[in-house]
Order: C-alpha cells, then structure tokens, then sequence
C-alpha cells in the first residue's frame, strides 16, 4: 500500500497472509479474505500451477510471532474458469481456497460480508485497501498491515481513454489513485467498504495496478468487483 498507515492491529480479522513454500521457508506472497469459516478468496493470479501454500490468519506484524497467528494448509484451490493471466484485462482474477480446517474465530481472526449481487459502491464511497504490499513501487515490504482510504472512482470515468480505457471492465471497481494505492505484495487482498448496516463488506480484490508505478496517476487500483461473482462463490463453496 503506498501513502497508507499502518492498521490498528487485528482490526480486519478477515485478512490473511497467503504464504508460498520456496525450499523449506514460507514467504508472503498475496493478501486474501476470510469469506467463510474454512474458506479464504484471493487473486487467480497470486495462484501458480504446482505451487504449495499455506493461509496465516491473526497476523498483524510480519517480524513478531504475537500470539494471534494461526496458520492452515490449503485442501483445494479453485481458480475462476474465465482467469487467463495473459488476459488480464478481461478480469475475473479470482481464486477460492478450501482451507483444511476452520480457524478458531475470536477477536483477531473473523469473517468479512460478502456484498448482494450487483451492489456498486458510489463514486466517493470510502472503502479502505488492506495489506502487507510494498510501500512504494519496487520498494520494500512493510512488517505491519497497512490500510489506506481509497475513494471509489465510478466506471465511467476510470474507463476514460486517458485513464484505464478499455482495460477496466464493468466487473471491476477502481479506487485511489495517484497518492494513495495497491501495490506488488496487496494483490488478492481486500477492498473494505463499509454497509449501511455498519459491517465491513468485501467489495473487491485487489487485482492490478500500472506496471509502470503504483500510484500513477489517472492509474487508479483495480479490483475484481465481488459482487459480480456472487453466484460463482456461492456455488463453489457450497459444492467443494
Ligand atoms: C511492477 C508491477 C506493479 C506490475 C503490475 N503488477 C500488478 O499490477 C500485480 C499483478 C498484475 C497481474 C498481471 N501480472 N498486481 C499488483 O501489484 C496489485 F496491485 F494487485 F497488488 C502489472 O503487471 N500491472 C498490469 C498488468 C497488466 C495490465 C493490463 C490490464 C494492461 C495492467 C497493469
């Protein structure tokens, strides 16, 4: 996250660390959001064919072991159907991970809402990105989650040929912009919104950014909008 700050621990005990294996040592390698009690959503793309990982949820500082942790293997992996990495513009980034056991839910660790299907947040909706990614482009990872406020920026202007053009699809939301953003490492994450009701909906996941800055200009962050997904998800974690 660049210009965020960091969280207040353990205050989206939804997200969790995505770690993969390389020898014998886990790394962070994506952000993802605990959407149900044995069920995280992250990015198609944090996702590699072959690849071993495992879901640290109650994680707050990368450098401490706080007493929170908890940490799963994954049972199944299930990338959307329609995730083509060398399509990235068509979206549907998104993967769903079966964990091998439900984690304990107490004060660091919980479920994040899903949003109805269809549900667009309006221009100016603030909604917070969450994540471990790097501070600024190519630059180093944080040891503490990070938050920052970004504002929804509506389809119709981040689809301005200056802007995403026809790179950003009606089934992604693009918010921040050229001070505050996503970068390399938020990927998979969440995007918090908060609902009428007062409970933080997951309204999207953290898909990409310019490949040539985080916070570029007229480059908002864009996310795959879950709630274009929302009969997929349910059918998925209702069949696996
Ligand atoms: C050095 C990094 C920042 C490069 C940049 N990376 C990204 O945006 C990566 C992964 C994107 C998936 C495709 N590889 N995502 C992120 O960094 C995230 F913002 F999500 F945290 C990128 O590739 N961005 C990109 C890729 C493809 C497009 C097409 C839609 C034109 C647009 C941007």
């Amino acid at each position: 996250v660049v210009n965020g700050e960091d969280a207040r621990p353990h205050s989206w005990p939804w997200q969790i660390s995505l770690q993969v294996k390389h020898g014998s040592r886990y790394h962070h390698t994506c952000g993802g959001t605990l959407i149900g009690p044995r069920w995280v959503l992250t990015a198609g793309h944090c996702i590699w064919p072959g690849d071993v990982y495992r879901v640290v949820l109650g994680e707050y500082d990368m450098s401490k072991q706080e007493g929170t942790e908890q940490i799963r293997d994954v049972l199944r992996i299930i990338v959307h159907p329609l995730w083509d990495i060398d399509r990235v513009a068509d979206g549907n980034d998104l993967a769903l991970l079966k964990l091998d056991k439900s984690p304990i839910m107490n004060d660091s660790v919980g479920l994040a809402c899903l949003p109805e299907a269809e549900e667009i947040p309006s221009h100016g909706a603030a909604c917070y990105i969450s994540g471990w990614g790097n501070l600024y482009t190519h630059g180093p990872m944080p040891d503490r989650l990070q938050q920052a406020l970004l504002p929804v920026v509506e389809y119709s202007v981040c689809s301005r040929s200056d802007w995403w053009g026809i790179n950003v699809k009606t089934t992604m939301i693009c918010a921040g912009g050229d001070v505050v953003s996503g970068c390399n490492g938020d990927s998979g994450g969440p995007l918090n919104c908060m609902g009428q009701d007062g409970r933080w909906y997951v309204q999207g996941v953290t898909s990409f950014v310019s490949s040539r800055t985080c916070n570029e200009v007229k480059k908002p962050t864009v996310f795959t909008r879950t709630s274009a997904f929302t009969e997929w998800l349910s059918e998925v974690m209702l069949k696996y």
